[in-house]
């Protein structure tokens, strides 16, 4: 089974969440992808919900779906938030930003009343790490961020190389929301909550990719012979 197979089979299991009538926060990503395909099936064939997506990509694609949207401005409270994830670990604390969304998956994330990952299974980590942290930084003086961000990972007992991200042409890589990304390449997070705490005391970090205590499930989808098991790692 292949992996768009598996990320569609996490997203299938999340689809009888949506009931008529939510306010949903969309995600991003391929495994978010694969849930507005479906979403789109479902509103077209009569699902009355209002998405709020977590980026440009997923607006764009909801629009494509003809999945009804607004603002989270407009709607400052949702139901349910379904976002993918780059790893998720036992206690459901995620790293998310690799498809440098992570601000806004946060906003929408935390006005949800819910937040369920869907992923496929190779994303289940032990510890936090072996994919590299996202950290959004504002571009005014990103020189000097990038030091007090080595400082802060250093006392949160992590090592590792911090990387900025560039895009296909070699330029720096823009979030939507007009700020760089800077890739920490540390392989393991022994403490995320110490971790998390060092960056927010950054000035110049808008948000980083850590996800502490905002996903209240996961649904992973694993390869099983020609077919895919899902399983559930919280409660749905
Ligand atoms: O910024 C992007 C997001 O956090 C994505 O949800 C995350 O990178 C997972 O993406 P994918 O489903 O493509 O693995």
């Amino acid at each position: 089974m292949s992996a768009p197979d598996l990320k569609r089979a996490a997203a299938e299991r999340a689809i009888p969440l949506v009931e008529d009538g939510m306010r949903l926060g969309i995600g991003t990503g391929s495994t978010a992808a694969a849930f507005i395909a479906l979403l789109g099936e479902r509103v077209r064939a009569g699902l009355s919900v209002t998405g709020v997506p977590t980026s440009e990509a997923t607006r764009l694609a909801c629009e494509r779906e003809g999945i009804p949207l607004a603002t989270l401005e407009e709607l400052p409270e949702l139901d349910l938030t379904i976002d993918g994830a780059d790893e998720v670990d036992g206690n459901l604390r995620l790293i998310k930003g690799g498809g440098a969304a992570l601000l806004r998956e946060k906003i929408v994330a935390v006005a949800s009343r819910r937040m369920v990952v869907i992923a496929d299974a190779g994303k289940r980590v032990e510890t936090l790490g072996a994919f590299p942290l996202p950290v959004e930084v504002n571009l005014f003086g990103i020189g000097a961020t990038l030091r007090a961000v080595e400082a802060a990972v250093a006392q949160s007992g992590c090592a590792g190389e911090i990387v900025r991200r560039h895009d296909a042409s070699g330029a720096t890589l823009l979030t939507d929301g007009g700020h760089a990304i800077l890739d920490l390449r540390l392989g393991r997070i022994p403490d995320p909550e110490a971790l998390s705490a060092r960056l927010w005391a950054v000035p110049g970090v808008v948000e980083h990719g850590l996800f502490l205590g905002i996903a209240d499930a996961a649904i992973l989808a694993a390869a099983d012979g020609e077919a895919a098991a899902v399983s559930v790692l919280g409660r749905l």
